[in-house]
């Protein structure tokens, strides 16, 4: 997937229409509005298309009639284009910009295909699979393309959910990112997105650039954030995650086992904790932060009592891994969000047995967040961050070499550095220091290479 822009708004196929229409209350016509996508779909084609000769996939709706007008532009400025037609548009706009087209035109099922293909058969208007005809059509001109731009989604796909579609290298999303842009598989190819000057509001937007600060000059180790992360039997993921948390910027990390341990690094304050009344008093002390727990914990009853010991605490927590499975369906009811901040850390897998998700992943996330309390930070290709207010942020652009054991460690420890820290946003910061310590790290990652990689990220944010 490619870099989003940062903080940009993601819409429904239904907020877009709405959206739509206030500029058409406004005053502009859906003509005029065409109009912009064309000149920006022409824009980005020519530019891709660098002198190729192109070949423009014109459906029946509104894509279709930005295929039309972005044909029309392009060719007054000199490119040589075609288009291959679905059939007559019945969109009325369309319509129009089908009659001001006036260079070559073929059927779909019979035209030649073209190194640069720009598929503009079905946008946000997709409505059932293509017909047999058609679809043998696309395949052969697409298979003979050198380069597939799709106009605001590859044809075919949900845009709600991202699934299905044909393949294209390069997607411009007119107007806003839709969920489809940053869900599903890589089939959207690289992400354009196009501003037409469509006013939108959205609670749910791609991953925002964080800000970070040093600590305060009168900062104590103590202040700087104090956490326990609750370690079990699997010794090297509590690990992982208390050395990401003291790379992450928390200032006194310990890390409760339940055997004498030692080793690297040094700098992480390890007690020995030899059962669930020991933990419970290691717990009673106002000056903790956040507990983490669930990295390595395991599933067998000593995991079940130090989890209880954790939920009896008062303190703002981080749950991930074995204790999301532990918690199950109760996980609502057993958190307590009424009195502390929780964050949850799931896989899919781990979403699933906690949540019964409806609709997209970041619709299903968010109404995981509602229903628990909880802040869910619904983790792969496209990790998905719902607050219980109602508010997502996706980071979609992460590396796939994080697909790699360890790597949840290292996020669930970062979330609970920044809310032992104070951060405002412990899981956004956390996802995306996550994300760039991974891109710099860069090809066959492991999760013990990140947590080095962190540090530099908290000097210097923007790199
Ligand atoms: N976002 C914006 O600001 C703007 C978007 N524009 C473009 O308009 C489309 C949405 O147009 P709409 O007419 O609603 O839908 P589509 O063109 O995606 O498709 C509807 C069209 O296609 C027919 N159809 C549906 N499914 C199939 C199928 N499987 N096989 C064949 N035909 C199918 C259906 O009957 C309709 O005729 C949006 O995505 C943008 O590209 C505007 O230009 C304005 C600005
Ligand atoms: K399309």
């Amino acid at each position: 997937m490619s870099r989003l822009p940062a903080g940009a708004p993601i819409v429904t196929a239904a907020q877009m229409r709405a959206a739509e229409e206030a500029v058409f209350a406004g005053g502009a016509t859906p003509l005029a509005l065409m109009e912009r996508a064309g000149v920006a779909v022409a824009r980005q084609v020519a530019r891709l298309a660098a002198g190729r000769p192109i070949l423009v996939l014109a459906g029946t709706g509104g894509n279709g009639g930005d295929g039309y007008a972005a044909a029309r532009l392009l060719r007054e400025a000199g490119c040589d284009v075609r288009v291959a037609s679905l059939g007559p548009p019945t969109h009325p706009a369309a319509m129009t910009m089908a009659a001001r087209w006036t260079g070559p035109t073929w059927p779909l099922a019979s035209a030649a295909s073209a190194p640069v293909v720009v598929d503009a058969l079905l946008g946000i208007g997709a409505a059932r699979p293509f017909a047999a005809e058609p679809a043998a059509a696309l395949d052969r001109l697409l298979a003979l393309a050198d380069l597939r731009i799709a106009v605001d989604l590859p044809s075919g796909r949900d845009p709600g959910t991202g699934e299905g579609g044909i393949q294209a290298d390069v997607t411009i999303a007119l107007g806003a990112l839709k969920p489809a842009h940053v869900l599903g598989d890589d089939r959207a190819g690289h992400v354009l997105l196009a501003d037409l000057s469509i006013p939108l509001a959205s609670d749910w937007s791609t991953l925002s650039r964080p800000t970070l600060r040093p600590p305060r000059r009168e900062a104590t180790k103590f202040t700087r954030g104090k956490l326990v992360v609750v370690g079990g039997a699997m010794a090297g993921a509590g690990v992982l995650a208390a050395s990401a948390a003291l790379h992450g910027g928390a200032g006194y990390v310990i890390l409760a086992e339940p055997e004498r341990r030692d080793g690297a690094p040094h700098a992480l304050v390890r007690r020995h904790v030899a059962d669930a009344s020991a933990l419970a008093t290691l717990l009673a002390d106002d000056g903790i932060g956040a507990v983490l727990v669930g990295p390595g914990l395991g599933r067998d009853e000593a995991a079940q009592a130090q989890l209880a010991v954790v939920l009896a605490s008062p303190h703002d927590l981080v749950i991930d891994g074995d204790a999301l499975t532990l918690l199950g369906r109760e996980v609502g009811a057993r958190i307590g969000t009424d009195r502390r901040r929780v964050f949850l850390t799931p896989h899919g897998g781990e979403f699933s047995r906690m949540f019964t998700g409806h609709g997209s992943k970041i619709a299903a996330t968010a109404g995981a967040a509602a229903a628990s309390g909880a802040t869910v930070i619904h983790k792969g290709p496209a990790t998905v961050i719902a607050d219980p207010s109602g508010r997502v942020q996706v980071a979609a652009d992460a590396s796939s070499w994080l697909a790699s054991a360890g790597t949840g460690d290292v996020l669930a420890g970062l979330v609970a550095a920044r809310l032992a820290a104070g951060d405002e946003h412990p899981a956004e910061t956390a996802v995306w220091l996550h994300g760039r310590a991974a891109a710099r790290v860069g090809a066959g990652l492991i999760a013990d290479a990140m947590i080095p990689a962190l540090s530099p990220l908290l000097d210097r944010p923007s790199t």
